[in-house]
């Protein structure tokens, strides 16, 4: 390719997206000397996922809220910076925090997607808008809920940008746009599943769902309601070798396979991986990873394309390791199973026909189905999440932000699909508050750097960190492989053992990955930092047993010899302050199942935050019940992101919510002031 070494011009740096530089600069024997050379502090603390570009000298990065900055690469001197104003009250809308993977380069132009739906394009000199698109199309057919939100990075092909977006927690229908570069005119829709009706919707999709999609599909379904899920919310690759696009397509909406499908048919394209043209959405072939989805298994993890030599013959491959568990290696040209392993623990399938790739199944993993509780291996929260991966020539081995969340899974009875919050379809019943059992089911709870051998299909050498949900990975030509940590922790690896040769304190949970880029002779290692994403929304206790700094959300930047410091580290703000009202056991009772289904996602199961959102048990709004129905009911906050919940809770089940937090804030907080101490 004739990419400079020095730059990291695009989302995987390549368009193979291996996320290896070949910069040596920074090596295995002098990483020890490794310092901070600047850095920036962002203006909010939510997560930080973004992938900084890095082209002649200059950085531009994306932070939460889907902002923009450009940056002096060198120097960190702020050269513009855009806000798009994303309303507050989208946030709402996402399941996963108002995350932002990052931006686009082509010709002059920044792409970014905003999480309201817009792709904007940005003057890369001047900052200035120079088109802007709603990328949800309001005549579409879309399922009643559309809950759309864009924070995937866009990538262009050929001078088209294409982008998806999220949302099939809630009720969404997946699917992906193609837009003119220089006009942001709309070229093409590639929808992944099929409309309700089976009708067409005008769209570069309409044959192949037509033809091939819907006869996969209960007719009569609960996704004819929902939009069926099937987002794109994260990866999307562009192989020029063989002209095509690669679409990880998520998981289905509802997650209850029984009630969106009647438990009838695998439900094209869910949890595929889906090859069109970049010009005009047209469909070349697909490989569905996961029939029948049930456990949130999206196939959108990154997904990279890779030259090995497989049996003495030399193959293009797209190499993906899904949340479900298996490290798939498929033909890149024709989108033949080539292999798939299990890169981590699996239970829900008994593995792979070596043929097909179809997974055998466990009769029990089928959990809507049976009725029974399946306690699944992977979670939905997967062995592997959107954090990426990198590859290294000079080793052969894919670095995989490896991780386990055992998850069960049952039916909800008399499930229906509301408006707002999250809709599964799968009970709500969380975590008990004991901390006994609590440490017990923490035990299950593990991650890990994993390097992956993908030629013989085996784990290389795994790097055990202590918590799950760490960072995204960097391979380099020093022999080095780079990962932030949820623990705060960001360290360097021997690429070819996984030595730890390289630990700095960067005082805030890290999920971003980072990047490499050299300026004027000297070669700089940048990782965003800021804890976030999914698991420390929802995750509740789990979430925070393993993870007890406080947030910030900023801009590292290394080199050798780097002199900066960040400002000393204050470890004991979090003190919990017990709420004085007393409340009625029975109401916080009911209150427990309101808050499960519409708070949860956010605020942590059973009310116990994982450091990023407001943990509720200590909110001075407890104290009456007027001030928290003005935030809970009439939105007080909105411009934060909390939205009223009035129209869809009844005044009742607001102040059983209430009661509930009192109850939770009563009974645990002499456990949590133990919790806080510095380390
Ligand atoms: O189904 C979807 O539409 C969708 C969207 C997103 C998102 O937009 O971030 C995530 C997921 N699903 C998801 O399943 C998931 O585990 C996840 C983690 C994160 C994150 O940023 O931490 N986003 C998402
Ligand atoms: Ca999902």
């Amino acid at each position: 390719d004739d990419i400079s070494p020095a730059d990291w011009p695009q989302h995987g740096r390549t368009a193979a997206e291996q996320r290896y530089s070949p910069l040596s600069q920074i090596n295995t024997e002098n990483v020890k000397r490794l310092g901070l050379a600047w850095y920036e502090d962002f203006d909010t603390l939510r997560g930080q996922e973004g992938t900084p570009l890095i082209i002649d000298g200059v950085m531009y990065l994306t932070t939460n809220w889907s902002k923009v900055e450009a940056l002096n690469a060198a120097t960190g001197e702020l050269l513009w910076r855009y806000d798009p104003r994303v309303p507050g009250n989208v946030a709402v809308r996402g399941c996963c925090d108002t995350v932002n993977r990052g931006a686009a380069y082509w010709k002059g132009k920044v792409f970014v997607g905003t999480f309201d739906g817009r792709l904007i394009a940005l003057n890369a000199k001047s900052g200035h808008l120079e088109w802007s698109v709603d990328t949800i199309p309001h005549d579409a057919s879309l399922g009643k809920i559309r809950s759309y939100t864009v924070d995937g990075a866009p990538r262009v092909a050929k001078g088209t940008v294409i982008i998806g977006n999220g949302g099939a927690e809630f009720g969404a229908r997946g699917f992906v746009s193609g837009f003119d570069a220089e006009t942001g005119k709309l070229k093409w829709r590639f929808f992944t599943v099929p409309a309700p009706d089976n009708r067409p919707d005008g769209a570069a999709s309409d044959e192949v769902l037509q033809k091939k999609a819907y006869r996969t599909w209960s007719p009569t379904g609960g996704w004819t309601e929902s939009g069926g899920g099937g987002t794109v919310w994260d990866s999307i690759v562009y192989d020029p070798e063989t002209d095509l696009l690669f679409l990880g397509v998520g998981n289905g909406s509802p997650w209850n396979y029984q009630v969106r499908s009647k438990g009838i048919g695998s439900n094209l394209f869910l949890g595929s991986i889906v090859a069109i043209r970049p010009e005009t959405g047209e469909y070349v072939w697909h490989f569905q990873e996961t029939p029948m989805d049930q456990w949130d298994f999206t196939a959108s993890q990154p997904i990279m394309v890779l030259d090995l030599m497989l049996n003495g013959r030399k193959r293009h491959v797209l190499a993906q390791a899904p949340k479900n568990g298996f490290f798939y290696l498929l033909d890149a040209q024709t989108g033949e199973f080539i292999s798939g392993h299990p890169y981590t623990d699996v239970n829900w399938c008994y593995g792979l026909d070596p043929k097909t790739g179809r997974p055998q199944m466990v009769p029990e993993a089928l959990w809507s189905l049976t009725g029974e509780t399946w306690l699944g291996v992977p979670g939905s929260l997967g062995g592997h999440n959107w954090a990426p991966m990198a590859y290294s020539p000079q080793t052969g081995y894919v670095y995989i932000p490896a991780q386990q969340l055992p998850e069960p899974f049952k039916s909800e009875k008399g499930f229906r699909m509301g408006r707002m919050g999250v809709n599964l379809g799968i009970d709500m019943a969380g975590l008990p508050d004991d901390p006994k059992v609590l440490e017990e089911v923490g035990k299950g709870v593990k991650g890990w750097l994993e390097a992956w051998d993908p030629v013989a299909g085996k784990v290389a050498f795994r790097v055990p960190h202590t918590t799950p949900w760490n960072g995204g990975v960097l391979a380099t030509g020093g022999s080095l492989v780079f990962q932030g940590l949820a623990t705060g922790g960001f360290e360097a690896y021997d690429a070819r053992n996984g030595q730890a040769l390289y630990n700095f304190d960067a005082h805030t949970g890290i999920v971003a990955p980072p990047v490499t880029y050299e300026v004027n002779g000297r070669q700089y290692v940048a990782v965003e930092v800021g804890w976030g994403g999914v698991f420390p929304l929802m995750g509740g206790a789990l979430a925070r047993l393993h993870n007890t700094t406080t947030n910030h959300s900023r801009m590292l930047v290394f080199a050798l010899d780097g002199k900066a410091a960040l400002p000393a580290e204050i470890r004991d703000q979090q003190i919990p302050l017990k709420s004085r009202q007393s409340f009625d056991p029975d109401k916080a009772q009911k209150g427990y199942a309101v808050y499960q289904r519409y708070c949860l996602a956010c605020h942590g199961d059973n009310a116990v935050g994982g450091g990023v959102l407001p943990d509720l048990r200590w909110s001075g709004a407890l104290e009456d019940s007027t001030a928290f129905y003005s935030v809970v009911g009439n939105g007080a906050l909105t411009n934060y992101g909390m939205v009223g919940f009035g129209k869809e809770i009844s005044h009742k089940g607001i102040e059983q919510i209430r009661q509930f937090l009192i109850s939770r804030s009563v009974s645990s907080s002499s456990h949590e002031a133990g919790t806080t101490k510095d380390k």
